[in-house]
């Protein structure tokens, strides 16, 4: 095998005396394609991953310093339902270099960086599948989005079932559309051309095309594995719980993570015993969960460890070629969702935040929501989530919480199992994306 030097800092000179590309070195700079007009104005409040908040939007615009006819490059884009989103984090403040981080998930012990989606990372580059609403001219408009208003984006790519979840590459047996002896068509074509990949389509699901649901599936196939005709019928309701509610998805997704804080508490010292970190597939876990948050709140933080012991289903290397596998301490982790409540002042507040499109001249109005309904289930799913920080969760739990979702500015607090939302204030007006005139973005340290 060729040796791999390490390339260095340096860009190296060609036999022409030119400057090596910095492509041939991976030391980029780069330029956004544009940055984001997103309904989430700070991290305070914003989603850990685009599946917690169905109802967040936000609008792409691709700058004409990329592409003079910025709607060329977007040709054939709007024939996808997803699409991945590639963007820096620019409001870490600094880069990141510490190897473990504190998954809020985790509640205070630590895993390495690179086995989370934590922001704080050594190339601050972030990687969201969001939802494609349309394409009109040089602009795309997403939702389900987690990135904040401004955020520099480095590139876009289509979602494509086949090629970016792992279950698509194969059929192994004991697959669910076998099961019921009803081979299902690998790509579905929706009346406006869209071609929705799915493998399951007998299985009740969302009202959207779900790319998430397929991960779910493929565990559920690992788990048709397990000898037990009980475990198997339990499994089946489960699977079908899973597919119908958006909080399945939104467990799985929940890795972020924060840079150690040392203030925190001694809870944050927990460190995951690498040997329990077992490939698993915590169905009896999740199920757990969905059945009732309070429950699963129940084990004590140091129990972490203890969840992570004992996987129902320990797929071999070539099961996990075959499906997507993560670790329980993702699905089975110790944070429950919390219940969320408005107190009669929040709900007259929030009724009088007036729908995009119908402003009164003495009321704000929403730019990104349609509805005053759909702002509350935005602002429902972002704190039912609980986006506090773990520092915040332990040592600031009586603290009022604040953030900015669309035009609305939330103030709430947290009880041990619930989030009331006290107040809805017209949010600052966001600052206005204009074209930065320098915006090479240096990836890394
Ligand atoms: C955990 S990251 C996950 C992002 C992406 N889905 C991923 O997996 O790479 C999402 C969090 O990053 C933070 N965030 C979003 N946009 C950001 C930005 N432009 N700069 C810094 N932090 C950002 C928000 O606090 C949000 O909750």
């Amino acid at each position: 095998m060729r040796d791999l030097k390490e390339p260095g800092c340096r860009p190296t000179a060609t036999p022409c005396g030119c400057v090596k590309p910095a492509l041939e070195t991976g030391n980029l700079l780069t330029e956004p394609i544009g940055y984001l007009e997103s309904c989430f104005l700070t991290k305070n409040g914003t989603p850990r991953q685009p599946s917690i908040c169905s109802h967040s939007r936000a609008c792409l615009r691709i700058r004409k310093s990329i592409f003079n006819n910025p709607e060329h490059s977007l040709m054939g884009l709007e024939q996808f339902s997803h699409i991945w989103v590639l963007f820096v984090f620019h409001k870490n403040g600094h880069l990141s270099c510490k190897a473990k981080v504190q998954p809020p998930r985790l509640n205070g012990a630590k895993v390495g960086v690179f086995a989370t989606r934590s922001p704080h990372r050594p190339s601050a580059i972030g990687l969201t599948l969001a939802k494609l609403e349309k394409v009109e001219g040089g602009a795309v408009y997403l939702s389900g989005i987690d990135m904040i208003h401004g955020t520099p984006i480095l590139d876009i790519k289509p979602y494509i079932a086949d090629y970016d979840s792992p279950q698509n590459l194969t059929d192994p047996l004991g697959d669910f559309s076998s099961q019921n002896n009803e081979r299902s068509p690998k790509a579905d074509s929706q009346p406006d051309g869209k071609t929705e990949s799915c493998d399951l389509p007998q299985l009740s699901r969302g009202n959207e095309p779900q790319p998430h649901a397929n991960t779910e599936e493929k565990k559920l196939n690992c788990l048709e594995d397990r000898p037990s005709g009980e475990n198997n019928k339990k499994h089946d309701n489960t699977a079908k719980v899973r597919r119908n509610s958006p909080k399945c998805r939104e467990m799985a997704a929940d890795l972020s993570s924060e840079p150690r804080n040392d203030q925190s508490s001694s809870a944050a010292e927990e460190k995951i015993n690498p040997d329990h970190l077992g490939k698993g597939i915590s169905e009896k876990g999740t199920a757990r969960r969905l059945r009732s948050g309070k429950e699963a709140n129940s084990p004590p933080e140091n129990s972490v460890e203890m969840q992570l012991e004992g996987p129902h289903c320990l797929p071999s290397m070539a099961d996990a070629a075959q499906c997507s596998v993560v670790p329980r301490w993702v699905t089975e982790a110790p944070v429950a969702s919390l219940q969320v409540r408005f107190t009669p002042h929040a709900e007259m507040d929030l009724g009088q935040l007036s729908p995009q499109g119908k402003p009164d001249a003495s009321q704000a109005s929403f730019r990104y929501f349609q509805s005053a309904k759909e702002a509350r289930r935005a602002i429902e799913a972002v704190l039912s989530a609980d986006p506090r920080s773990v520092y915040r969760r332990k040592l600031c739990q009586d603290r009022l919480y604040y953030f900015s979702v669309d035009m609305a500015h939330v103030t709430c607090w947290f009880g041990d199992d619930f989030a009331e939302v006290l107040r809805i204030k017209p949010a600052p007006e966001p600052v206005q994306m204009t074209d930065p005139t320098e915006s090479l973005v240096s990836l890394g340290s």
